[in-house]
């Protein structure tokens, strides 16, 4: 499909070309890359820069035929400084190229008019923006007129955003539960999202207006499915954080679209995983790469 469809059809045909609903976050962090990487690295940030856009290099290498999207963490890149950032845009280029869609994750926002150069820097396809990344994700907590210029920016450029609605986290619930009398916040931002779809559907039924709700929190997932019809949904908290296939479930529309699934640490580090340590270790690490995607793309099969 040409980079000038709309983002929620390109997804679509991303998600079934491969016959996969995973999502691959790249988050290295420097102490759990395998040995090898890490002894090449020197202490300094541009050599844990250059092992990070290795490793992420080579999980591109291996998971691309097997995934429709991967999700870049900007922070565990940024706190390398500028070599981390440059190690990032390496990786979102390099991941471009091997046929993947990519998605910041940022959660980035301002007031309007700074949210406008957000937009303009993370929103793209090909080279039509600096980090040309297909979507980013967001925070709602600076109200509608903040996530406007980044819906815009979707319009002209084809790109997506994911806005964060129900966050897999414990803590979350602080905000995101409180109770007004139109009901709870994360309600609010959920009917936010499917307002800005409204006329923005494409040929899938979605919209580039996308949402964040985590695994961890099955109920709600089901609810928000209903609430927000038009939305990708990004999923996060399988794995690591507890969530399993079952939670997940909730997420997917009757053709099995609709909902991408990240898993960041029990794949990206699987070689350190109990039932992939004792076959692959260290020194196999990208077979444990693969075998942990596998295992995944079958777990969630529709
Ligand atoms: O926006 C996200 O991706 C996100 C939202 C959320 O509610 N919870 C959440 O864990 N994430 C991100 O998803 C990834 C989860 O990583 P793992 O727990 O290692 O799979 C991290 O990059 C988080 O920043």
């Amino acid at each position: 499909m040409s980079e000038n469809a709309a983002f929620g059809d390109r997804l679509a045909q991303a998600v079934t070309d491969k016959k996969s609903v995973v999502c691959v976050g790249l988050d290295p962090r420097f102490e759990q890359l395998p040995t090898g990487l890490r002894d090449a690295a020197a202490a300094s940030p541009q050599g844990r820069a250059a092992a990070f856009s290795q490793f992420c290099r080579e999980i591109i290498d291996v998971v691309a035929p097997l995934v429709p999207v991967v999700k870049p963490q900007a922070a565990f890149f940024e706190q390398l400084g500028p070599h981390g950032t440059m190690a990032l845009a390496e990786t979102i280029e390099y991941a471009h190229r091997k046929g993947l869609m990519v998605i910041l994750d940022g959660k980035r926002n301002d007031i309007g008019s700074t949210a406008a150069a957000y937009a303009s820097a993370y929103l793209g396809a090909g080279d039509r923006s600096a980090w040309g990344s297909d979507a980013l994700t967001v925070s709602p907590y600076l109200g509608a007129d903040s996530i406007e210029p980044f819906v815009e920016m979707c319009d002209s450029r084809q790109a997506g955003i994911f806005v964060l609605v129900k966050t897999s986290n414990p803590g979350g619930g602080l905000l995101q539960d409180r109770r007004g009398e139109d009901g709870s916040v994360y309600e609010a931002v959920a009917n936010l999202v499917t307002q800005q779809n409204a006329d923005r559907l494409g040929t899938s039924g979605y919209g580039p207006v996308g949402a964040v709700v985590g695994a961890t929190y099955p109920e709600q997932l089901a609810e928000l499915r209903q609430r927000m019809p038009s939305a990708w949904i990004l999923i996060p908290g399988f794995g690591a954080q507890g969530g399993s296939a079952a939670d997940v479930a909730a997420g997917f529309d009757d053709k099995g679209l609709g909902a991408i699934v990240n898993n960041s640490r029990h794949i990206i580090f699987a070689h350190a995983r109990p039932e992939f340590k004792e076959s692959f270790g260290d020194a196999r690490w990208q077979e444990a790469v693969e075998a942990a995607t596998r295992q995944m793309n079958e777990q969630l099969q529709r």
